[in-house]
């Protein structure tokens, strides 16, 4: 069975939203609230979120949506409240052709109801999308990478991944050139990617760099130290004798980057042994690695394993590489952290 659908309605359901987070990136407002766990979250994350939730409840009612946030923190501030419907109903109406296909919403209650549609606990049954509406608020906030990320399971698998990478540059070669891409997977039909610019372009088929040799390897990782320790992977840098200095970027982009040939390997090396990984930060980027021709485990080289909830609690870290990599890698970096971390 093709998820070609499924795809299609995830491309169009993360570029409608984009309209909106590159709305508030490019501007002074962003209305952010600190979370519980203390992590920000913007006026673009819940907007993209209710804008998301409600594409795929026109298209697939039966569907459940495992998504990030909730609208506690739009219920306790009007004003919050006002500025993100006012993005949202200027979304709806400047992008009226696709009404029909991702249907609208009709007011800020309906809006607020839609967000919490994205509560669902996960597992291992059914037709399941995992969406984070910004990830890498941090970044978003900063004025770096963020990503629109979104995948869609069946009984706890991954069939389809969508990332849109708004502030990646189209041709890797021209950092300073046009910026904005979209890359989508479906499990078993190979990886694509597409300037943002161009919604109707058929997307051109994407692989990972064939580098094999570590002294030409370069890692991408995290900016947020708090997220991944950047002392273990320089470590493990080390003992591998790469010598390149490593990509720094927020958010799914390193899966994005890493899938279409910028950069050979992507680790998220635990700060903390209670943290668990969120299905949302990984289910779209995880599947776009595999298609463009990469393994993604865990530390301990487990798959990971999406049927276990909101989060995915059996696993620990992040190792992404090159298929040919990959088990030496994965070496290293046992190596590395059994003496303090396994
Ligand atoms: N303590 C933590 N360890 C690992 N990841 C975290 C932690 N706290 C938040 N995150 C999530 O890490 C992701 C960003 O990763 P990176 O550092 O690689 O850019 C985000 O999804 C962020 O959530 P959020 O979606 O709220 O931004
Ligand atoms: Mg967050
Ligand atoms: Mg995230
Ligand atoms: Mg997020």
């Amino acid at each position: 069975m093709s998820y070609a659908n499924e795809r299609r309605i995830a491309e169009l359901a993360i570029q409608r939203a984009c309209l909106l987070t590159e709305r508030v990136y490019n501007s002074q407002v962003k209305g952010t609230i600190t979370k519980g766990d203390k992590s920000p979250v913007t006026i673009a994350d819940f907007g993209a979120q209710a804008l998301i939730i409600s594409s795929i409840a026109h298209a697939f009612p039966e569907d459940s949506v495992v998504g990030e946030e909730d609208s506690s923190g739009l219920r306790a501030d009007q004003s919050k409240r006002d500025l993100v419907w006012g993005l949202v109903k200027d979304t709806l109406d400047a992008t009226k052709e696709l009404t029909a296909e991702l249907g609208k919403i009709k007011d800020d209650e309906e809006m607020l109801a839609v967000i919490d549609k994205g509560t669902h606990q996960g597992g291992s049954v059914g037709r399941i999308w995992a969406l984070d509406p910004i990830d890498g608020t941090k970044g978003f906030l900063r004025g770096g990478q963020y990503a629109v990320c979104l995948g869609f399971m069946v009984d706890g698998k991954v069939q389809v991944g969508a990332l849109v990478c708004p502030n990646l540059p189209v041709d890797p070669e021209k950092p300073e050139g046009e910026k904005g891409i979209l890359l989508s997977a479906i499990r078993g039909e190979g990886a694509t990617m597409r300037p943002l610019s161009a919604p109707s372009a058929q997307g051109t088929p994407i692989s990972m760099s064939s580098i094999t040799d570590f002294s030409k390897a370069r890692f991408c990782e995290g900016v947020e130290a708090g997220h991944s320790s950047h002392s273990e992977q320089a470590s493990i840098a080390k003992s591998l004798g790469i010598t390149a200095p490593s990509i720094q970027m927020d958010s799914q982009a390193k899966y994005a980057s890493i899938s279409r040939g910028v950069g050979e390997i992507y680790l998220r090396l635990p700060t903390s042994m209670t943290y668990e990984e969120k299905i949302w930060d990984h289910a779209a980027g995880s599947l776009i690695v595999e298609e463009a021709g990469g393994v993604v485990t865990d530390i301990y080289g487990k798959e990971l394993d999406f049927t276990q909830g909101r989060t995915l609690k059996t696993n620990k870290g992040i190792v992404a590489a090159l298929k040919a990599l990959h088990p030496t890698v994965l070496k290293a970096v046992q190596e590395e952290l059994k003496v303090s971390k396994l």
